[in-house]
């Protein structure tokens, strides 16, 4: 999994690799604005020359400018026409950016076609008759500072932001962000006004938490990272990490050939209810039905008295339990991992039934995965010391169940996720799952994994009860809880790309009946 970095994070990175490693300022710089180059030429078809080609480069008076500087020399070395846009005047710039230009200037007597702006205004009637394919954004990089009060950006560049963004919509040219599109906060992803909407982004050594947050999704296009000879032993240990497809791999553990269905990962569900006329077993069938999807070798479901025939039309597979607190202990007792809380409802005996499970010995002592209703209850009656105490369990909430289980608000939420969802994991001492796009995974002890896979594909009823089942089964098959939350959301995201190409007709039983194609997956593109 690929370490993902606040801004500190990664200029402490930079600054043990150019004080400890002695790698030197200008080496970083070097390669920061080669891979760039080369990523950009990855675009064209013809990856080894740019001939004929047309390009951009906005430059500022950071660090993030002289990237700019190199990324202009080795497009122009790969056959590209280059114009650069200086944002500030000349003597703002110091140290290797200012040694970047010169050389650049330099290039000039060789190649007549670079033209070099000093100034918006000396640029803008002449770039907007040129037609570009590549824009680069050299503005900021890590180093912005945007004040939350008042995000406006100020001139010189306010205009440049807006004359990148104007060529980008009225003309074919990709804009690249170097780093990251210039106006976004590279630890919060929240964004100055106006800030680059980018098409590709070559990010330098680590991804960023900003890119995970608020506008970062919206606006940095594809993302790539530059190797710059910042290794990853300066990062770590590190607090945030990416899921993958290859740790996806690794964590779904495969039957051996000679076992038995007990050994393959026994999931005991108390989900679903029906009271009265109403009926939530739809939650009960999709988490027990996911759970055998993802490859649990027993499920058990305990269901309200007289319902056993409703889970047996949609899940054979799964045997049927009572209510009563005797069935579910002597069954938890069996079980690896389980699962409650998906459609049992708000009730109060509900809410008791929670109560009871979660003060229960051979409950809390097991994997558990807490979800839905469970989390009503929780909020409702206060469980957080009796959370705390469980051995090994995750929380599964969105965003509105995480405001109603920490009295935070939605919006502040979503202002931080990643320092919210690690905040409650290390108060409540549990795993935190907070769902969304992307959604993140947290611990106790502050590691967060964030789950990025996955469409607005997902963004329907029932979904989350199946992904509390995929939780349930890959916990039992032999993962803890934290890391089987975070490959079951990779997994349940993946499901939701597979299930169709229409992510608007996506219901949460096709999710389900893709698990299959996304497990598979895995293992095909190890071969
Ligand atoms: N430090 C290093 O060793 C490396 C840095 N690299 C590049 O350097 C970048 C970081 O460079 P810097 O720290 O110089 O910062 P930036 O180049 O991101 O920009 C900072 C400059 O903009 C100004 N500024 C900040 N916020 C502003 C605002 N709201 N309005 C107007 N001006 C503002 C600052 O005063 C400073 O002059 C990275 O993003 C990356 O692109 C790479 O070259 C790799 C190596
Ligand atoms: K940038």
């Amino acid at each position: 999994m690929n370490p993902v970095l606040t801004a500190r994070e990664m200029s402490l990175a930079d600054r043990a690799a150019i004080e400890e490693l002695r790698t030197g300022e200008t080496r970083l710089m070097e390669l920061a604005g080669r891979e760039t180059a080369r990523m950009i030429a990855g675009r064209f078809e013809h990856s080894k020359s740019l001939d004929g080609v047309s390009a951009l480069v906005v430059c500022g008076k950071g660090n993030n400018g002289g990237d700019g500087f190199v990324v202009a020399r080795h497009l122009l070395n790969r056959g590209a026409r280059v114009d650069v846009l200086l944002v500030w005047p000349e003597d703002d710039l110091a140290g290797v950016n200012l040694e970047g230009l010169h050389i650049l200037k330099a290039y000039r007597r060789y190649n007549e076609g670079l033209r070099i702006f000093a100034g918006i205004y000396e640029a803008r009637t002449t770039v907007g008759a040129t037609e570009y394919q590549v824009v680069v954004d050299a503005i900021f990089g890590t180093g912005l500072r945007i004040d939350t009060e008042d995000p406006e950006l100020r001139e010189p560049a306010r205009s440049a932001v807006e004359l990148i963004n104007f060529v980008n919509a009225h003309s074919e040219a990709v804009t690249v962000a170097i780093d990251l599109p210039s106006g976004l906060d590279a630890t919060s992803g929240r964004s100055s006004e106006p800030c680059v909407n980018a098409d590709m982004t070559v990010t330098m050594a680590f991804l960023k938490t900003g890119f995970f947050q608020n506008s970062g999704p919206s606006l940095c296009g594809e993302i790539q990272t530059a190797e710059i000879s910042i290794p990853e032993f300066l990062v770590e240990p590190t607090s945030c990490l990416l899921v993958d497809e290859a740790f996806a791999a690794e964590s779904y553990l495969l039957r051996d050939p000679s076992s038995a269905k007990h050994l393959n990962g026994k999931v005991l569900l108390v989900t679903g209810s029906a009271d009265g006329g109403g009926s939530m077993l739809g939650a009960a069938l999709l988490a027990a039905r996911a759970a055998v999807k993802t490859g649990a070798g027993y499920v058990c479901a305990s269901l309200p008295d007289g319902q056993a025939a409703v889970m047996h039309s949609f899940a054979p597979e799964v045997v049927v339990i009572g209510r009563d607190m005797i069935s579910i202990i002597e069954k938890a007792k069996w079980a690896d991992a389980i699962v409650i809380g998906c459609g049992i409802g708000r009730s109060d005996e509900a809410q008791e039934l929670v109560e009871t499970l979660l003060c229960t010995p051979e409950i809390a002592g097991k994997k558990l995965v807490l979800d839905a209703d469970a989390l009503y209850a929780i909020a409702e009656r206060d469980l957080f010391d009796r959370v705390s105490s469980l051995e090994d369990a995750v929380l599964t909430p969105h965003a509105g169940e995480c405001s109603r289980l920490s009295g935070l608000s939605v919006e502040d939420i979503m202002l931080s996720p990643i320092d919210t969802a690690r905040m409650l994991a290390e108060e409540w001492n549990v795993n935190l799952l907070l769902k969304g796009m992307p959604t993140f995974i947290a611990s106790p002890s502050g590691m967060v994994l964030i789950s990025n896979s996955g469409t607005e594909a997902l963004a329907s009823a029932g979904t989350g009860d199946v992904l509390s089942g995929m939780i349930g089964a890959l916990a039992a098959k032999g993962l803890d809880s934290h890391e089987a939350a975070a490959a079951a959301a990779w997994l349940h995201g993946r499901a939701g790309d597979l299930a169709s190409n229409v992510s608007s007709l996506v219901s949460s039983v096709d999710v389900l009946q893709a698990i299959p194609q996304a497990v598979l997956e895995l293992f095909e593109s190890e071969e």
